[in-house]
């Protein structure tokens, strides 16, 4: 596909605003996502969070009016029309949902379906498909390969679907992920293990990624940078490190002492 790749910053959101009936639900929103670099965006329950990443994606339906730009590689994907951006779905932006066993059509085998997300982009075989899969799953730790690809998602754990989603994603090499609560519908010890997967994803193919999530301990790990929203406004912006250490908001303050405070109680039920 013919992209401009001459922009340091990957994905630029310039002055978004998202509407439905004429309320606004994201409002006057910037941000910069550069290569290989990861963003976590985070915010209360309908703050806005999705919105953003529907907006990246141009999904937001007829029903919305939206305001400013993206602009994603030096092309604007808010001037672009449907049948080109569809295009960009896949191979440039891809997409890693909260419950992908939900994303997956429970009557297709993982095989089949990931044979059908890349031969929608690529001229490739069955075979080319499943052996390319094969090298991502081993890396993500799915080490039977041959059963996952031919296993219904209903006869995977969620750990293994969430896995397979990040595969499914990965096989078409977008410069950009949108990971939309990757982890919030597994247990602990699996959410680390997701983690640690879309860590490795970032680090062997430098895959930029636009991080969704209530889990200030997730974005602690693996954002380097961080965008905070509440109801729909940019609370706070930049180095992780810093925003954490020392947020500008009150907002994110209490954001992060929520988080401690339920820490303490979980840790006082011990
Ligand atoms: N299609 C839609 N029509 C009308 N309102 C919508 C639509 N989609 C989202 N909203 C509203 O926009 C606001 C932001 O929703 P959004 O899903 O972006 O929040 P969020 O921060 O991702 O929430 P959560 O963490 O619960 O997923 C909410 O008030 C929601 O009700």
């Amino acid at each position: 596909m013919n992209v401009k790749k001459n922009e340091d910053a990957l994905l630029r959101v310039e002055k978004l605003t998202v509407c439905y009936d004429g309320e606004p639900v994201v409002q006057d929103i910037s941000f910069q996502v550069k290569k290989g670099e990861i963003l976590g965006i985070v915010g209360e329950s309908g703050s806005g969070k999705s919105t953003v990443a529907k907006a990246v994606m141009g999904l937001l339906g007829n029903r919305a009016e939206v305001a400013g730009q993206v602009w994603y590689k030096g092309e604007n994907l808010t001037a672009m029309p449907e049948k080109i951006l569809r295009k960009y779905r896949g191979p440039e932006l891809g997409m890693v949902f909260q419950d992908c066993k939900s994303a997956l059509c429970p009557m297709r085998t993982v095989g089949a379906q990931m044979y059908e997300a890349v031969s929608e982009h690529e001229k490739v075989s069955r075979a080319e498909v499943e052996n390319r899969a094969a090298v991502l799953m081993k890396k993500i730790g799915l080490t039977d390969c041959a059963r996952v690809l031919g296993s219904y998602p209903f006869e995977l754990s969620g750990g293994m679907n969430q896995r397979v989603g990040i595969c499914t994603a990965m096989l078409l090499k977008p410069d950009l992920l949108l990971a939309d609560e990757p982890t919030s519908a597994l247990d602990v010890t699996v959410q680390k293990q997701v983690v640690e997967e879309l860590l490795l994803m970032k680090k062997e193919f430098h895959t930029a990624m636009l991080l969704i999530t209530h889990n200030i301990g997730v974005v602690r790990k693996m954002a380097d940078r961080i965008l905070v929203l509440q109801n729909g406004k940019v609370m706070d912006y930049g180095d992780t490190q810093k925003i954490l250490e020392n947020p500008e908001s009150q907002y994110t303050r209490q954001l992060m002492d929520s988080v401690i405070r339920l820490k303490r109680r979980e840790n006082q039920k011990l």
